[in-house]
């Protein structure tokens, strides 16, 4: 018997994320290619008639999976209903616009948009948040929509997890689906801390560790680090417009593992809301290695984490304490 359609939202879709998204999400690349979807996109009055032009495409690309598209500018209509929400929209840093400016604006954005999720979403909607500043964003939606349980709300180190993956499989000269297990920690943010202690790559002689591996702790302490972080300002350098397809393809990698399980002995990353595993304060969104099954991520516990691991963790949940507090100022 065919599937019932799954109603996914998304946000920002008239953006540049949002047009790599929405194709991938139509052609089944989240939820497989037996599941069917309704897309639901949300952006704002000025960008309406680009966001129809979406709709128009989305309808010339006659993806087989897609039983319906809603493309608005009313946030209740966008979320009515909806069983995945992914928040690609928000308001970018301008010119002159001081930090406070821009949490400012996107905590208000989050605020009404939660609430609308929170009134008109599916029960059990799994929100995911992508738009900067990711966790923060996120911890402001749980704020503001009470009833989603906390276990429903997260947002994207994804892309940060699999920017790690490609810079240790370049390295090693190894396909990249070899490599595995590597952790981003905290924020989506350049104090992010990509570790790589218990990753490992598979070899013809089984899984191996990657620091053995590699075998470089200066370049794995160094150099890979600032990589992973400074990836994202590195593609703007070079585009001169920030990531899309590979944020776009990561969101899709977060969405799917989520609904549809890790595979055996693997982990993945995740900005969760922290329960104090890690020694992590309580009460953040915070990235950690993540399992899932059963629609539920679990954070993976028991993990060595040594000094040198222990300040970059320390200094990521610092960074998110900052943000939480001036995001909280912006609330009230
Ligand atoms: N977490 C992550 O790994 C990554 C996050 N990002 C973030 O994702 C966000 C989107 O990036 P792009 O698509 O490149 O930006 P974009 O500027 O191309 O698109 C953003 C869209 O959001 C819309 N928008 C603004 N306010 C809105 C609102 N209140 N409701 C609905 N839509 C609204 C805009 O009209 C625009 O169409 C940015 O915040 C960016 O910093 C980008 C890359 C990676
Ligand atoms: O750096 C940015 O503005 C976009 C982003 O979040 C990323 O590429 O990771």
């Amino acid at each position: 018997m065919a599937k019932e359609p799954v109603r996914i939202l998304v946000t920002g879709a008239a953006g540049q994320i949002g047009y790599a998204l929405v194709p991938m999400i139509a052609r089944g690349v989240v939820l497989g290619p037996d599941q069917p979807v309704i897309l639901h996109m949300l952006d704002i009055p000025p960008a309406a008639e680009a966001l129809n032009g979406v709709k128009m495409e989305l309808v010339d690309a006659a993806f087989p999976l897609l039983k319906g598209v809603i493309a608005t500018t009313d946030v209740v209509e966008a979320c009515t209903g909806v069983n995945i929400a992914i928040m690609v929209g928000g308001f970018p840093r301008k010119e002159g616009m001081e930090r406070k400016d821009v949490m400012s604006k996107n905590v208000s954005i989050y605020k009404s948009q939660a609430s609308a999720l929170e009134k008109h979403a599916a029960a059990n909607c799994k929100v995911l948040v992508v738009a900067n500043p990711a966790n923060t964003n996120a911890l402001i939606l749980k704020e503001c929509a009470p009833s989603i349980p906390e276990k429903n709300i997260s947002c994207l180190t994804r892309l940060d997890h699999n920017r790690a993956l490609g810079q240790i499989s370049e390295r090693l000269n190894v396909p990249v689906c070899d490599v595995k297990n590597v952790i981003i920690w905290g924020n989506h943010s350049s104090t992010q801390y990509p570790d790589v202690s218990h990753a490992t790559v598979k070899t013809p002689s089984g899984e191996k560790p990657v620091p053995e591996l590699v075998a470089d702790d200066a370049w794995l302490k160094g150099e890979f680090i600032t990589t992973v972080q400074q990836r994202g300002a590195a593609i703007i350098k070079a585009r001169k417009l920030s990531s899309a397809l590979s944020a776009a393809s990561s969101a899709c990698d977060h969405i799917r593992d989520w609904v549809l399980g890790t595979p055996e002995g693997t982990w993945v990353s995740m900005g969760v809301y922290s329960d104090g595993s890690y020694n992590v304060p309580a009460g953040l969104i915070y990235s950690f290695p993540v399992t899932c099954r059963n629609g539920e991520w679990k954070i993976v516990q028991g993990l060595s984490i040594d000094e040198f691991s222990r300040k970059k963790l320390d200094l990521t949940a610092e960074e998110l304490s900052e943000e939480k507090t001036l995001a909280y100022s912006c609330l009230t």
